[in-house]
């Protein structure tokens, strides 16, 4: 789509603009999914107000939140918060990262671009170096993407190649790390047939190594750092899996997931770290998904570093698959060029002088700011927004599940009651985290706190004579069990339920209401296929604006 050049927003027709505030309130991972059984989380909990909500006529729906309708390219594609929060924002169906290096690799054009172009000068002499998340979830990057690149380097010349890999087992079932590493193994050894030198030469598990986000912990990056650039960690295996089958520890007690393995470094005969970066070195990040590799970039890349000790700061041809900040134009290179997102919600807000206040904790802070923005950091107009980050605990999430629910809660109340906002958006991250962490228990109890917190919130703007609009950015807490493909039946290993800890490909619930929405308001009922890029049109609306042309059409009668 074209950049739009008139910013100004018409009142609508017949919606004036209320006397109170517009809510936005994003219950991250907070499907609506027609399986009902006790494995259903967001199904289980106590939570009346919800329930309430879906009970008013014309005032509930459900909308589309993953694959093709939100920019994904397939159907099979479960969504996620980057995809979500993009398309709630801008109101637009955009192509996402995965679609277009499907794209890029399929024409072909990603090896012939400026990104590849910057680093094949290291193919001769150097050693090209792949960094990412090994699997197939499609949320921040995919195994077939990375053979296209690992086997095409080959052809393009590349002798030495050396794969640093995160596990994953949050959008992929845990255990599965494993079957990646050996189809990995296989494209590899395919690759040393022809002469070429490839191999894996670091590792751990996303959680805790590398894939931090929005600066939660830098000392995860750190531990990246020290495995894959530096080849130093607490473990040291001569192949990945062994390291895998051993920092997993499936026979014990307490299995470590793949999510959280340690830190590992491959050695050679020699005990010698078989693949360090070393200057004059390649380096590609493979994820499309920029939030959890921001940071590695800022590592690589950037000369002034302050966030840890770097020790060694070799200088790199380094390239993401895409660029992942188009404002830090960070990194300068990479292989596919992003999707563009213009006319956002937001900037046309700003642009009109209404003043919005934004909340959420630190692991969802960039999804209501970055993401909603169109990838964009910082604000259109720092007179008229305020973003609060909480900062969120460095625990495993179902070990603290109420996150920090309640201070997102207490801020979005008091944010309601100044006067001083137009619109009021939060996001609630606990049905989502808790959700990944595959803990049943503690994710049934999140999702009735995050209930119990809509309520409170729901009250303040009757109070104030305010609106609300209520929904999710994917599924994830209303499915926690792995199924049998035909019978939907849970699956059950040595006894027990095996957890699902990824999103679903359940559509999410839409709620509107409040005190100062008149009575004659309801959602039209002639758009089944809508999803989460119609929730813009319908902000404005509720907010006493026509939508901008551009957007898709409002879910408004
Ligand atoms: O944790 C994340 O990075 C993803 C799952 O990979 O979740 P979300 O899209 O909800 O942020
Ligand atoms: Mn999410
Ligand atoms: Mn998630």
């Amino acid at each position: 789509m074209a950049a739009p050049t008139d910013f100004t927003l018409k009142p609508h027709p017949t919606i004036s603009k209320g006397e109170g505030p517009l809510l936005v309130c994003v219950l991250d991972g907070f499907g609506e999914n027609k399986i009902k059984d006790d494995y259903n989380a967001v199904h289980v909990a106590e939570t009346p107000c919800t329930d309430a909500l879906r009970a008013v006529p014309g005032r509930f729906r459900t909308l589309k939140a993953h694959g093709t309708a939100v920019g994904l390219p397939s159907d099979d594609d479960m969504g996620n918060s980057e995809v979500g929060h993009n398309a709630l924002g801008a109101g637009q169906l955009i192509d996402q990262g995965a679609a277009l290096v499907d794209k890029a690799l399929a024409s072909g054009s990603i090896f012939s671009g400026e990104g590849w172009q910057y680093v094949s000068p290291a193919f001769g002499a150097n050693t090209l170096h792949f960094i990412g998340l090994l699997s197939d979830g499609g949320v921040h990057s995919r195994t077939d993407q990375l053979h296209g690149c690992v086997r095409g380097a080959a052809e393009r010349g590349a002798k030495r190649i050396r794969l640093h890999i995160l596990t994953d087992g949050r959008d992929v079932p845990d255990g599965s790390s494993l079957k990646f590493v050996e189809e990995l193994e296989g494209v590899l050894a395919e690759l040393q047939a022809k002469g070429c030198d490839a191999k894996i030469a670091s590792g751990g598990g996303r959680m805790g190594v590398t894939m931090d986000r929005y600066e939660a912990d830098w000392n995860i990056v750190k531990k990246g750092w020290e495995a894959h650039v530096l080849g130093e960690a607490p473990h040291y295996f001569k192949d990945a899996h062994t390291a895998i089958k051993t920092l997993r520890k499936d026979d014990s007690e307490k299995p470590v997931s793949d999510q959280w393995l340690d830190p590992f470094v491959i050695v050679g005969e020699d005990n010698a770290p078989v693949g360090t970066v070393q200057d004059g070195d390649a380096v590609v990040i493979f994820n499309f998904r920029a939030d959890r590799v921001i940071e590695l970039s800022k590592a690589l890349e950037y000369a002034e570093f302050d966030k840890f000790d770097r020790k060694r700061w070799p200088q790199t041809r380094f390239v993401g698959m895409m660029q992942y900040d188009g404002d830090l134009k960070l990194p300068t290179n990479y292989l596919v060029p992003p999707p563009a997102i213009s006319g956002t919600s937001g900037e046309f807000l700003a642009k009109n002088g209404q003043r919005t206040f934004v909340c959420s904790e630190t692991q969802k802070f960039g999804h209501v700011t970055f993401f909603w923005n169109g990838n964009r950091s910082g604000y259109f107009d720092e007179e008229l927004e305020t973003y609060v980050e909480i900062p969120s605990d460095t625990v495993p999430f179902n070990e603290a599940p109420d996150m920090k629910a309640r201070e997102i809660c207490e801020a979005g109340k008091a944010a309601l009651r100044s006067g001083k906002y137009d619109q009021v958006r939060i996001n609630f991250a606990n049905p989502d985290m808790v959700g990944h962490t595959g803990d049943l228990a503690a994710t049934v109890h999140c999702c009735a706190l995050v209930d119990q917190c809509v309520k409170e919130l729901l009250e303040v703007v009757d109070e104030v004579k305010g609106r609300f609009l209520v929904t999710a950015d994917h599924g994830n807490a209303d499915d926690m069990a792995q199924r049998d493909k035909k019978t939907k039946a849970p699956l059950v290993q040595e006894g027990k339920v095996v957890s699902l800890t990824s999103h679903t490909l359940a559509p999410v619930p839409l709620f509107i209401g409040g005190a100062g929405l008149p009575a004659d308001i309801k959602l039209r009922d002639d758009l089944p296929e809508a999803g989460l890029g119609n929730v813009a049109a319908t902000v404005f609306n509720l907010m006493g604006f026509e939508a901008p042309s551009h957007m898709q059409p409002t879910l408004l009668a």
